[in-house]
């Protein structure tokens, strides 16, 4: 299982390039970025790097406000060579790069998961047109706020993006899990574990949460238009395709993969995407899902395959 990022086959992809490490594409409104950080005994010091190539890349380029971040990391729950677990390595990285950059937007909604390939594969999102609201859960503590009980720096995401356009809104909703506070529920229980990852999404798309926010919206399972499950235990995938294919009515994408999880007392993990008001963007879309013109498009939703 390989972490990658799909890139732009699309005709209407408006330019694509390299820049230090990185590759991007962009069209009139979004850029997406990938870039593989290639395996060593620590990352702390070359995500870091990269994060900083990332923020230089979107401040000059036009499109400065970093909506969406997925990261693939290989052996996610192994150990560096400090004996810190790989995850907990990755996210001294970040934090430094955000908190020695200090980015111009908000914390960005986000996904961590694992990749049985070596290495870091990090895809971004970023935009030049819309209003960006970072949105918390307040059953959740913020994971930039958890604890040194999960690793020296904590992750630096926010549970969900919500991006406010002419062209119709779009709610991006982070790797959401089984988290209560900041602690893991219903450890070795994969229904249990289900049921709290999903009333955690409730919570963060319904009205109250958005209003608490300052946006105007309600939303529930049935708007989801993509969602991705990852599953550590392939034993596992049935279930929960079976329950996912239940409460996500709205005739989204959905779409399941075996992959470890940023924690390993986690067993499920989903995210997803609702588009407000409008056809998903055309980078935000799944290969297979043409647009209403029936134009092929490519989703930047990168692919992590099952093994
Ligand atoms: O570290 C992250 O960006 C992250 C990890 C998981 O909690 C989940 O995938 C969301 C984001
Ligand atoms: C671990 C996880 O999913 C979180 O911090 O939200």
């Amino acid at each position: 299982m390989i972490g990658s990022c799909d890139t732009w086959s699309s005709a209407d992809a408006v330019g694509t390039g390299a820049e230090w490490s990185l590759r991007y594409t962009h069209d009139d409104d979004f850029l997406s970025i990938s870039v593989f950080i290639p395996p060593s005994g620590r990352c702390a010091e070359a995500v870091r790097d990269v994060y900083a190539e990332i923020f230089a890349l979107t401040g000059w380029s036009g499109y400065p406000d970093i909506c969406r971040l997925w990261h693939y990391i290989g052996d996610i729950n192994g150990a560096n060579a400090d004996g810190l677990e790989t995850y907990r390595d990755f996210c001294v990285g970040r934090a430094r790069a955000f908190e020695e950059l200090r980015p111009p937007f908000g914390m960005p909604a986000a996904t961590g998961v694992g990749s049985s390939g070596e290495g870091i594969t990090v895809c971004v999102l970023a935009t030049r047109a819309g209003r960006l609201t970072a949105i918390e859960n307040p059953d959740q503590v913020p994971a930039y706020h958890y604890p040194t009980r999960y690793g020296p720096r904590p992750p630096s995401f926010a549970r969900a993006g919500y991006l406010e356009r002419a062209e119709g809104d779009v709610l991006f909703l982070s790797g959401t899990a089984s988290i209560v506070g900041h602690e893991t529920v219903h450890v070795g229980d994969l229904h249990g574990q289900l049921d709290r990852t999903l009333t955690n999404i409730r919570t963060v798309v319904g009205g109250p949460n958005l209003a608490r926010h300052g946006v105007d919206g309600h939303f529930g399972l049935a708007d989801f238009d993509r969602v991705k499950v990852y599953v550590r235990h392939a034993e596992h995938l049935p279930a929960v395709e079976a329950v996912c294919r239940a409460v996500f009515t709205g005739d989204p994408a959905v779409e399941l993969v075996r992959a470890d999880l940023c924690r390993s007392d986690l067993l499920v993990e989903v995210e997803g995407v609702i588009a407000v008001r409008g056809a998903l963007p055309r980078v935000l879309r799944r290969a297979d899902q043409p647009d209403r013109a029936g134009a092929p498009t490519l989703a930047q939703a990168p692919v992590v395959s099952a093994p």
